[in-house]
């Protein structure tokens, strides 16, 4: 079956700017960062001004003749651009360099397939690989028969074409099956915690913000840290003690990234549904990236697409010790926002603090005497609250309580 070829080369990455220079140099940047993780050498970078993308070459004829030379000189041999290609720029672009053109969407569904570990994690790389690999193989057949037909169009190679395209396909709606197998195991667990009484919070965040370094700091949960792009794939949920004495349910969940393919969002939907089906959103940022605006931007961006609304937001700026200058550091999003180092163990306690209040805010406070013959009610608050204060009086129970909106009209 299709595998990612392995991603060995020496490369020359390719930009388009189209508005903020800024914001493409930020992009090219992490393009390099992406190439590294994913195993391949930067030869150089180019970037190249133009009102938009070209679309049938992404980059102008005057560029491709600068990179074609650059290929020799540097001894390169592949590019990878910063968007994902179309079918026919990648098809062109292949034809006029004569070296392997690769593009950004590539690159990251060649990490994600390096890194996923669970089976859940691996069918939904391969289902966003072989999608990636049909959107191309059909662009191939009509840049095919574009040339009206001929030399190139008929024959074997045609009818490989077609058998790959049958085989994907076949593949394609196998995997799909398999991920709503896996899905609704997924959801039987999420339901069985949603049975338990415990709250479940979903770290969310840019990838390399440390959103794993602070689950494992909190709850000793051993999760991979690295400084690499998408260290994490596959969600990790942890029992964090709160100050007070209740606890939460801590998720740690795959990184975003700005231009993230949508073939990944779609195949990777159960995974940061995680995000979806939380009480409360822990936004990890990186306060020491120069991009952090831009970064904080694409995260909600993405929480959006997915549908994640109307949830308490955590906002912590993480990596305070290496903050160097005060930078202004807000987020309109968030209801609650922090200075945390995750490293350092600065500012944990608050943020332990913090969960508690939203805890509490969901929940509505009692005090009231029970007779003896409602103790089963006495019993629910017991087990969906938070029993703050129980007296055993000649006519009833006396409590005092947080209980849970949703099971406050049975008691
Ligand atoms: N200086 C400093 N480094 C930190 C801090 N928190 C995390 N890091 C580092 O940042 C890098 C990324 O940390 P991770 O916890 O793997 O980040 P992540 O958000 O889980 O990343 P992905 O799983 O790739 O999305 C690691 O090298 C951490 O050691 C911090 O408070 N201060
Ligand atoms: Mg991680």
């Amino acid at each position: 079956m299709y595998e990612v070829e392995e991603c060995r080369e020496r490369v020359i990455l390719v930009g388009v700017c189209v508005d903020s220079e800024e914001s493409t140099y930020a992009s090219v940047k992490e393009l390099e960062d992406l190439a590294r993780t994913a195993g391949a050498e930067v030869a150089s970078s180019v970037i190249q001004n133009r009102e938009s993308v070209h679309p049938g070459t992404y980059i102008g004829k005057g560029k491709i003749e600068e990179i074609r030379q650059m290929l020799y000189l540097l001894d390169a041999n592949g590019i990878i651009c910063d968007d994902e290609l179309t079918p026919a720029q990648m098809n062109h672009l292949e034809r006029e360099l004569e070296c392997k053109v690769m593009d950004r969407t590539l690159l990251i569904l060649d990490i994600f397939a390096g890194r996923a570990r669970t089976s859940e994690g691996k069918i939904q790389v391969e289902l966003a690989q072989l999608k990636y690999r049909q959107a191309r193989l059909i662009g191939l057949r009509s840049s095919l028969s574009r040339l009206g037909g001929g030399i190139g169009t008929r024959g074997p190679g045609e009818k490989k074409l077609e058998m790959d395209r049958r085989l994907i396909s076949e593949r394609i709606g196998a995997l799909k099956k398999e991920l709503e197998e896996v899905k609704r195991h997924r959801d039987l667990i999420r339901e069985g915690r949603q049975g338990g009484n415990l709250k479940t919070a979903a770290i969310v965040g840019y990838t390399n913000a440390g959103k794993s370094t602070l689950l494992n700091v909190l709850t000793g949960a051993g999760v991979l840290e690295e400084d690499a792009l998408f260290a994490t794939l596959d969600p990790t949920t942890r029992v964090l003690d709160l100050p007070g004495g209740s606890q939460i349910l801590l998720t740690d969940t795959v990184g975003f990234i700005r231009k993230l393919p949508h073939h990944l969002i779609e195949a990777f939907k159960s995974t940061l549904e995680e995000a979806v089906f939380a009480d409360i959103i822990v936004h990890v940022v990186d306060a020491s990236s120069s991009q952090m605006e831009q970064q904080m931007q694409v995260v909600y961006e993405t929480l959006h697409q997915l549908g994640v609304e109307k949830k308490p937001v955590v906002t912590l700026f993480n990596k305070q010790d290496k903050v160097v200058e005060k930078m202004n550091l807000r987020d309109h999003n968030a209801d609650y926002c922090l200075k945390i180092s995750a490293k350092a163990g600065i500012g944990l306690q608050q943020f332990r603090e913090v969960l508690e209040k939203i805890l509490l805010e969901q929940q509505i406070y009692l005090e009231r005497l029970y007779p003896y013959n409602e103790a089963g009610k006495v019993a629910l608050i017991r087990q969906w609250g938070q029993l703050l204060e129980e007296e055993f009086l000649p006519e009833g129970i006396q409590i005092r309580a947080y209980v849970p909106k949703e099971i406050y009209g049975k008691i």
